[in-house]
């Protein structure tokens, strides 16, 4: 049984992802150790320094030396394949055997691994104020207040809860209990008690959770082989990669494990444009990173670049550059061009255009200008705010080019109706305006956007025209008309676009008219909830059809529970649009991490709040500075916040448009700046009456009751986005009233 096979056999050592998760908590010392275990291991696992032999008797099971105090765990898969799946201090002892339990989950077909006693200290640790008495491994004996008392094991186990475990799950009393188990428990097992626990109804989490990960095929629960190649492990084959995974630790856990979830959503082959929508941390960022390299690693080979990504802002751009370099190495960024949506179409309109270089101006300049223009003109009839609005989101936001386009245009959710003979005279307004901003050498994101999308479907008709002809039958197709796209291509072959709830309906016409309609051409990944800028539009009406391929995810991977729940509490009972025409919500949307609950306070004064802040900050001194950030509805309060914290002797660092000015010290930024990013702590301040939302936004409620619904979706939903930047902590402030988006929590009543 312990004979070593012939050397020449190539030794595949795969490396489980829970057992990773755990490797990289360890002590750096020990991280060292384990290294060098892998490389040995993989080179010759009966070298008499790893001391390989097997645990239980029952040859599965097997311990080898890591170091003087760490021992490794390992299944043995096959002769040369073997499964680490644990690292144990020594003095952990080996005399109770019972205690490790594995197997083949019979529902996920997954290769489990538990060690009960692990389990149980921490479900007593974390309960011991409890103190019911739970014995593992016997016939469950339900207290009458256990937490699961109306589910069976069979029921339990149906859903795909670790087999192992369910006498000990059976007879939790407490959350704290739970939460102990959850700590060491597979993940999946974690998910579903949590879900059952939330109050979610048996057929939900088998709708939501286990149906999921059920594999295709039929699960052999002996079969070794197919369950280790199904199961979430990486298998290491070179030193660098190990050494690459050891330095890394958790931060690359991203690039090296996929939920089968996201697996899934990553490497399916769709019929044509698809969506994932899904709450915030869901790893829709990190979905759209593998389907990029997926499908880079099915082109053909050549040197162009033929897929798009795109995402809204400069720096997230730049931020995904740098993470499908480290998840793909330069070979596969190679044929990727990574641009922010305003970049792409501004290098199409330059390439039409080339000499007219305008200057940028911002949508606030753009309003000046507008009310400049009504003086000049003694026009009345219109405000500034309505005109740019109409120009901005019904103009130039669909596209629309011509007069009668205009009058036909769809101004859904734009509040007052608008007769035709009011079109007319805006359009000429409009008309007028624009001719002012060409002679003052200016343009805005929206114009570029807009003629970009106009140049671009020009393109793509000629392209098609030329198509139709080649393909037409008769020997007339020589006979092209000239200057028809014989020479043009279509820009992309895909399109992978991040934030994809903030794009405007002239970006979508601009890459709808990028890519040819065919298998796999765009996939977008957003969360409605997190719209910031507003966009409303309806795919469907704009040439990408997602119907029938459309999936959203539920998983939180950034943050907690508490966190998750409250910052739900923010846009509970808002609704929600789907990007096309339907209605999103955040049902199902859940996190198996566990943390404290949200720190909510309130201040007489804006001065006292700044200290707070500074307080908190400092309170927080067990993590780099760089891990915080604050996050404020104003520049003023962003720059006043900044001053007081220099004043503390605290570091801090603004993020502007292009991301963090520097390394050093905590990141502030208005609420904006945060789209994307997240931090371990989390700090979100000036959540008072007036400036959240910002009190302007009040004037459209007697004026334009649409307008006024609008504006206060969109000032929910960036309260939204910077409670969800926080990893594992979150502090909310206020000074005066509280702001009406806090309404939902009693503890920030006034
Ligand atoms: N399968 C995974 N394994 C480990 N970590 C993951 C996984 N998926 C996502 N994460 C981590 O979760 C965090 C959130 O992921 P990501 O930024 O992709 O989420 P998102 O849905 O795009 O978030 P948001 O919409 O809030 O911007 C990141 O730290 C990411 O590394």
């Amino acid at each position: 049984m312990t004979t070593p096979p012939t050397p020449a056999a190539r030794v595949v050592l795969r490396v489980p992802e829970k057992a990773d998760g755990e490797i990289a908590r360890l002590d750096r010392a020990v991280i060292g150790a384990v290294y060098q275990f892998q490389r040995e291991f993989r080179r010759d696992p009966w070298g008499n320094g790893l001391r390989l032999k097997p645990l239980k008797g029952d040859s599965r099971l097997w311990s080898a030396r890591v170091n003087r105090d760490y021992r490794a765990l390992l299944l043995k898969l096959g002769e040369a394949d073997w499964m680490l799946v644990a690292v144990k201090p020594r003095s952990g002892g080996y005399e109770n055997l019972d205690r490790y339990a594995y197997g083949i989950n019979q529902v996920t077909g997954d290769i489990e691994y538990v060690d009960l006693d692990v389990v149980t200290d921490s479900v007593f640790r974390r309960a011991a104020a409890s103190g019911v008495p739970i014995a593992s491994g016997t016939t469950p004996q339900q207290p009458e207040d256990a937490l699961f008392a109306a589910y069976s094991s069979a029921q339990l186990a149906e859903l795909g809860v670790a087999e192992p475990l369910i006498p000990i799950i059976l007879k939790l009393t407490t959350d704290d209990e739970l939460l102990g188990l959850v700590e060491y428990a597979p993940s999946h097992t974690a998910e579903v008690l949590l879900r059952l626990r939330d109050g979610v109804p048996f057929d939900d989490v088998m709708e939501q959770v286990t149906a999921p990960v059920v594999p295709e095929e039929a699960v052999d629960t002996d079969d070794w082989h197919a369950a280790a190649d199904r199961s979430r492990a990486i298998v290491i084959t070179d030193d660098e990669a190990l050494q690459q995974i050891l330095e890394e630790g958790d931060f690359g856990h991203w690039k090296r494990f996929l939920h089968p979830t996201q697996r899934k959503l990553v490497t399916r082959a769709y019929s044509g444009p698809a969506r994932v929508s899904g709450g915030p941390g869901t790893g829709k960022t990190i979905v759209a990173l593998h389907r990029v390299k997926h499908l880079v690693d099915n082109l053909p080979p050549g040197r162009n670049r033929p897929i798009l990504l795109t995402t809204f802002n400069r720096n997230l751009a730049a931020d995904l550059r740098t993470r499908l370099v480290a998840l793909g190495g330069p070979e596969t960024s190679a044929r990727v061009d990574i641009v922010n949506i305003d970049q792409l179409a501004t290098k199409v309109v330059r390439e039409a255009d080339t000499g007219t270089v305008k200057r940028r101006i911002n949508d606030k300049s753009a309003l000046g200008e507008w009310r400049t223009f009504l003086v000049e003109a003694d026009e009345d009839r219109w405000e500034a705010e309505f005109l740019h609005d109409e120009w901005n989101q019904v103009i130039l936001g669909q596209a629309v080019h011509t007069r009668s386009e205009y009058f036909r245009a769809r101004r859904a959710g734009r509040g007052r109706s608008l007769a035709r003979a009011d079109r007319a005279e805006i359009w000429a307004l409009v008309e007028r305006f624009t001719q002012r901003l060409d002679r003052l050498g200016v343009e805005t994101h929206a114009q570029i956007a807009e003629r970009a999308a106009m140049l671009e479907t020009e393109r793509k008709a000629k392209i098609d025209r030329r198509q139709q002809q080649l393909e037409a039958p008769g020997p007339a197709n020589i006979h092209t008309e000239s200057g028809s796209g014989a020479w043009l291509r279509y820009r992309y072959r895909h399109i992978v676009v991040d934030e994809a709830q903030d794009m405007s309906a002239a970006h979508w016409k601009l890459m709808r008219a990028m890519v040819p309609a065919a298998p796999n051409d765009l996939f977008l990944v957003g969360d409605t909830h997190q719209r910031i800028y507003d966009h409303q539009v309806t795919l469907g009406s704009l040439g990408v059809n997602i119907r029938g391929r459309s999936s959203r995810l539920t998983l939180s991977y950034r943050t907690t529970r508490e966190i998750l729940q409250w910052a739900q509490g923010v846009v509970d009972g808002v609704r929600y649009d789907d990007l096309d025409g339907g209605v999103d919500d955040i049902k199902g949307y859940r996190s198996v991490l566990h943390g404290e609950l949200p720190i909510r306070r309130g201040l007489a004064t804006q001065a006292q709040e700044r200290d707070a802040v500074a307080d908190q900050i400092e309170a927080w001194s067990d993590v780099r500075r760089a891990d915080i950030a604050v996050c404020v509805p104003t520049n003023e309060m962003a720059a006043a916040v900044a001053q007081r914290l220099m004043e503390r002797g605290i570091p801090a660092t603004e993020i502007t448009r292009d991301g963090p000015t520097g390394d050093e010290g905590v990141h502030i930024g208005t609420m904006y700046r945060f789209k994307g990013l997240e931090y371990r702590r989390m700090i979100v301040a000036g959540v008072s009456e007036g400036l959240v939302p910002r009190a302007a936004v009040d004037v459209w409620a007697g004026r334009d009751a649409a307008r006024h619904a609008r504006e206060l979706l969109r000032a929910r939903s960036l309260l939204f986005v910077a409670a969800t930047r926080a990893r594992d902590a979150l502090a909310v402030f206020w000074h005066g009233e509280p702001s009406r988006f806090l309404r939902h929590d009693p503890a920030c009543a006034p």
